[in-house]
């Protein structure tokens, strides 16, 4: 089993390098291409609503979401998700850009403090639960009484964390330190996953979605957070950055971080398809064929084998790809050029258009 998930795991982390270069190589992460994602919120709703929104779909102003949700129970905290998630999004991309670094516990705090912003946790926002006992449902460990010490010592342990290398495993345990810690009261899952997506812009991969709407999707995030966390289920040791990640490395952190792995890459190929609209536009997969010198069904076999990236917008069958997108056998080479022509001008609104047709084709 063990074996089984190094495997795993190291196929996932080669996957993500080759598809990190392709998006570097397209021009990166920008702020055009990111968006804070329906599947991020929309589990915070009644499902008779969550079912109406779905459908509805695509919210990239939080004018347009507040219109939808106008009157309707839970609004408040879905819009305070959506705002500060864009907020976070955006520093870390201009952290990104300027080098610097925002996780400090005022930041932190500040989230929290934002998702709260006008609701029946008012009076507890922004604030660590020192003193105060928190549980977990279903969880063996037991969130310490000094919730600021911890968030303290947190902040500290993520460079620790992210300078040891592995990206993916860095990611999967600072999420896990933050939800053991547990520094609320409420909304440290929120905070949690927000804060994850800092991290993960913040290291140049676009953001992801963690919890899913589905139960089992749940179910297995929990029992990920639960593997990992091993090392903390005796008690915490001292709030020492080394002494916090020396716990973490005790427990199985790889199946949390194959979640994020999958999560990643899911939306790392949407992004490289927005990334790619600076310069083309996608094709009908027939056309990559021809320029590729191949018949179709190559093509469906690439891309089983992760060798080209390929689109199917709202399960229809016109799929597209495009022949920059070809990752390369071991007898092809990519077909990526070495020099790039400059960038169309007109590609943030075409970014629009396919942002609207991958992550939303029932709205066309
Ligand atoms: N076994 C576990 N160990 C540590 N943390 C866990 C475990 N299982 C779940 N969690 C985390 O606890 C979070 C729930 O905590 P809390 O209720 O404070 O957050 P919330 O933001 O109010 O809830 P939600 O995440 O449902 O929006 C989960 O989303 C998950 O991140």
């Amino acid at each position: 089993m063990a074996r089984e998930l190094h495997v795993a795991y190291n196929k996932m982390r080669r996957a993500l390098e080759e598809r990190l270069g392709l998006l570097r190589r397209l021009g990166g992460m920008d702020l055009r291409l990111i968006q804070v994602a329906n599947e991020e919120w929309l589990y915070m709703l009644q499902e008779d609503t969550r079912n109406s929104l779905a459908i509805e779909g695509y919210f990239t102003t939080e004018r347009e979401l507040r219109e939808v949700l106008r009157g309707r129970k839970g609004a408040a905290e879905v819009l305070n998700y959506f705002r500060t998630a864009q907020f976070v999004y955006e520093q870390a991309l201009q952290d990104l850009q300027e080098e610097a670094w925002h996780l400090d516990v005022a930041f932190v705090n500040n989230i929290h403090g934002q998702l709260f912003r006008e609701t029946p946790q008012e009076a507890e926002r922004g604030r660590p639960a020192d003193g105060v006992e928190r549980r977990i449902r279903g969880a063996k460990v037991r969130p310490p009484l000094e919730a600021g010490d911890y968030l303290r010592a947190f902040v500290r342990a993520v460079p620790l964390l992210l300078k040891r290398g592995e990206v993916l495993e860095a990611l999967a345990k600072v999420h896990t330190l933050f939800e053991a810690i547990h520094p609320y009261r409420g909304g440290n899952g929120r905070v949690g996953r927000v804060l994850l997506n800092y991290v993960a812009i913040r290291s140049g991969l676009p953001p992801l979605v963690v919890k899913g709407l589905e139960d089992q999707d749940r179910k297995r995030y929990y029992e990920a957070i639960e593997q990992a966390d091993r090392g903390l289920h005796h008690g915490f040791p001292p709030p020492e950055p080394n002494a916090l990640v020396g716990a973490l490395d005790q427990g199985e952190w790889r199946p949390l971080a194959l979640l994020l792995g999958e999560a990643l890459l899911a939306h790392l190929d949407k992004v490289i398809a927005l990334a790619l609209v600076r310069f083309a536009d996608l094709l009908p997969l027939d056309q990559v064929a021809r320029s590729l010198g191949v018949d179709r069904q190559i093509l469906y076999v690439w891309q089983q084998r992760g060798r080209l990236v390929v689109y199917r917008p709202g399960g229809k069958r016109n799929l597209l790809s495009h022949p920059w997108l070809f990752l390369g056998t071991r007898e092809r080479p990519p077909l990526l050029p070495p020099e790039l022509p400059p960038p169309r001008p007109e590609w943030p609104e075409r970014v629009k258009d396919l942002q609207r047709l991958l992550f939303h084709p029932e709205d066309l």
